[in-house]
């Protein structure tokens, strides 16, 4: 659905898109990670045509950005990461005025503004006007006006930032129901853990460049150099982890408070014997599991050393 390849921008010296290659199908939710000033808005914009490339080539849908733009225009639902409202508008006449430019016309306009309004949560507001809207509203909106013309593909920059933790939630929920619809979406964000969950495939990109674009099962595991374990025994915790410590699987362990955290040697993936080993020793195990790493920790660590 979207497939780039070397696509780059340069201004001046500073090269801020470095010859990124992507290849998203339908249903895909790619979570765009990177630190400010990485390259993911100018990656984005030229996706959506609107910033022409220096270089490489990009498809959406097999379509050129270079022969199709206006097809591409109509296939993308490109959200900024500021973007005005108008203030003397309900937020029902926000959305006709762009159904509008967007050329759907007659009683079909009403419908698909209140029909995405629905979707994104917002009817109650329908009355109310646009400049008294909370934030996370706005942003709502916002996306709303992007999903008017209802597009196969979504690029939305930062949808989530400057929101607080429940309208994130809200955000996060609405990106699984643009996947379940079989929807295109790029996201983009620098907080990093908020993404996990709601996204097949993470790209991490730093100064231009992608550093890592898979799937977010691979990222975690790429990341993870050796398993831990978290045990919990109701006694003795000392001697457990004493004990634990003799099996020739393990790399280290060590307390955390009454928490064991048990490190197995590289490569150790089967950790059955752990549970084995405490039971027939007479302990009670009461909390026994991995560690999970979020999206955070793998960041920092799938791109330690790889850029200056
Ligand atoms: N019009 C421009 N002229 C010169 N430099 C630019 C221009 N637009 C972007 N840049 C530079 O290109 C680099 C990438 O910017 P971009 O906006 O793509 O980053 P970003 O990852 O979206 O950052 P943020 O998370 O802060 O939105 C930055 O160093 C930025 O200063």
């Amino acid at each position: 659905m979207i497939e780039t390849r070397q696509l780059t921008k340069r201004y001046g010296n500073l090269i801020a898109a470095n010859e990124i290659t992507l290849n998203l199908k339908e249903g895909d939710v790619f979570g765009f990670i990177g630190p400010n000033g990485s390259g993911k808005t100018t990656t984005m914009r030229m996706i959506a045509t609107l910033l022409p490339p220096d270089y490489g080539e990009c498809y959406v849908n097999g379509k050129s950005i270079y022969t199709n733009p206006a097809e591409i225009r109509r296939m993308v639902g490109y959200m900024p990461d500021l973007f005005g409202v108008y203030d003397d508008m309900t937020v029902l006449e926000y959305l006709e005025f762009f159904a509008a430019t967007y050329r759907i016309n007659g009683p079909q306009r009403r419908k698909v503004c209140e029909e995405k309004l629905e979707l994104v949560d917002m009817a109650f507001k329908r009355d109310a006007m646009v400049s008294q809207l909370s934030r996370g509203q706005t942003q709502r909106i916002g996306l709303a006006r992007t999903l008017l013309h209802d597009p196969q593909v979504l690029l939305l920059d930062e949808p989530a930032s400057g929101l607080d933790p429940r309208a994130r939630i809200e955000i996060r929920e609405l990106l699984k129901r643009l996947g379940e619809m079989k929807k295109t979406v790029i996201v983009s964000s620098h907080i990093l853990p908020e993404l996990s969950d709601v996204c097949t495939r993470v790209g991490m990109i730093e100064k231009g460049i992608m550093l890592v674009d898979a799937d977010v099962t691979e990222v975690m595991k790429m990341s993870r150099e050796s398993l831990i374990v978290h045990v919990h025994v109701k006694e003795r915790p000392e001697a457990a982890a004493a004990l634990i410590q003799q099996h020739g699987d393990v790399e280290n362990v060590s307390m955390q408070g009454p928490r064991i955290d048990v490190t197995l040697r590289k490569s150790v993936e089967d950790y059955s014997f752990l549970p084995k080993a405490l039971i027939d020793a007479g302990f009670a195990l009461t909390g026994f599991h991995e560690e999970e790493i979020n999206l955070e920790t793998a960041f920092m660590r799938l791109t330690k050393g790889k850029q200056q």
